[in-house]
């Protein structure tokens, strides 16, 4: 049984999907607790949860008719079975699955029993200001793909550039997607494009959470 906080439909707000339409099934409870994390609420002892099996989770994204499957929380690798749930998803050839994971989890395990093509690790690279970066499994960041993403959510001028010299010190601007994100509300996003030029920041891409400025950026099931 898995523990299911939310479940919804969507177009994804962020990332190499970011405007597409996506199933999201979002996961009880993290193993870190990120200064600025929007979804503290689905990490908390009491928060309401539905348990459900790995076959009601594939019902429900069927009747979405939706292909693509964002899986997330709270933290979705550290979930117990999580392997047989994604094993279990990507039997069917229409899922295409994505898994937003925060950096801390070694994905070795993951890579080693799941081949498909249609798997995508979206990986945080969690930033000074979120207070969590001593956490990282940096080793991730050695064996990422291109079908992948790596994800930098930045607060503050030291934020981007312990980022930049992450992306340069892992040739992440040469292996992969690289996503900089604004903390919301937190960094003008002018800052950002501003530090991009004058790096020259080739190869990486600066996203705004769309659904937070279609939506109430604190609304939830969206
Ligand atoms: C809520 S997390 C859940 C998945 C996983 N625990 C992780 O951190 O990647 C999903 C994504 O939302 C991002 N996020 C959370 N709060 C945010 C905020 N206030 N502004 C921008 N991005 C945020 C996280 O950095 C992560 O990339
Ligand atoms: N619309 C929308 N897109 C998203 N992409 C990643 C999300 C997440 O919370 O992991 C997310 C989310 O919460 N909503
Ligand atoms: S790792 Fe993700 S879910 Fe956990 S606290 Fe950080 S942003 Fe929130
Ligand atoms: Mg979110």
């Amino acid at each position: 049984m898995y523990k299911i906080v939310e479940k919804f439909v969507s177009i994804n707000g962020e990332g190499k999907k970011g405007g597409e339409l996506a199933v999201f099934i979002r996961f009880k409870g993290c193993n870190l607790n990120c200064s600025y994390c929007d979804t503290k609420w689905a990490n908390k002892d009491d928060a309401v949860f539905e348990s459900m099996t790995k076959e009601e989770i594939y019902d429900y994204i069927k009747k979405t008719n939706v292909k693509n499957v964002t899986l997330t929380g709270g933290e979705p690798l550290i979930q117990e079975n999580i392997l047989k749930l994604i094993d279990f998803l990507l039997k069917d050839e229409l899922i295409e699955l994505e898994i937003e994971t925060n950096g801390s989890v070694d994905i070795s395990l993951f890579r080693e029993n799941i081949s498909s093509k249609r798997l995508s690790f979206t990986i945080d690279y969690k930033s000074i200001s979120s207070g969590m970066n001593k956490y990282m499994f940096l080793d991730n960041l050695k064996y990422v793909r291109n079908n992948d993403t790596v994800k930098f959510v930045c607060g503050s001028d030291e934020d981007l550039l312990d980022m930049y010299f992450v992306i340069k010190k892992y040739k992440l601007d040469l292996t992969t997607s690289v996503y900089i994100s604004s903390v919301f509300g937190e960094i003008k996003p002018k800052r950002i494009v501003e530090f991009m030029i004058d790096k020259n920041l080739n190869n990486v891409r600066f996203q705004i959470q769309m659904h937070k400025i279609i939506w109430q950026p604190d609304m939830i099931g969206v």
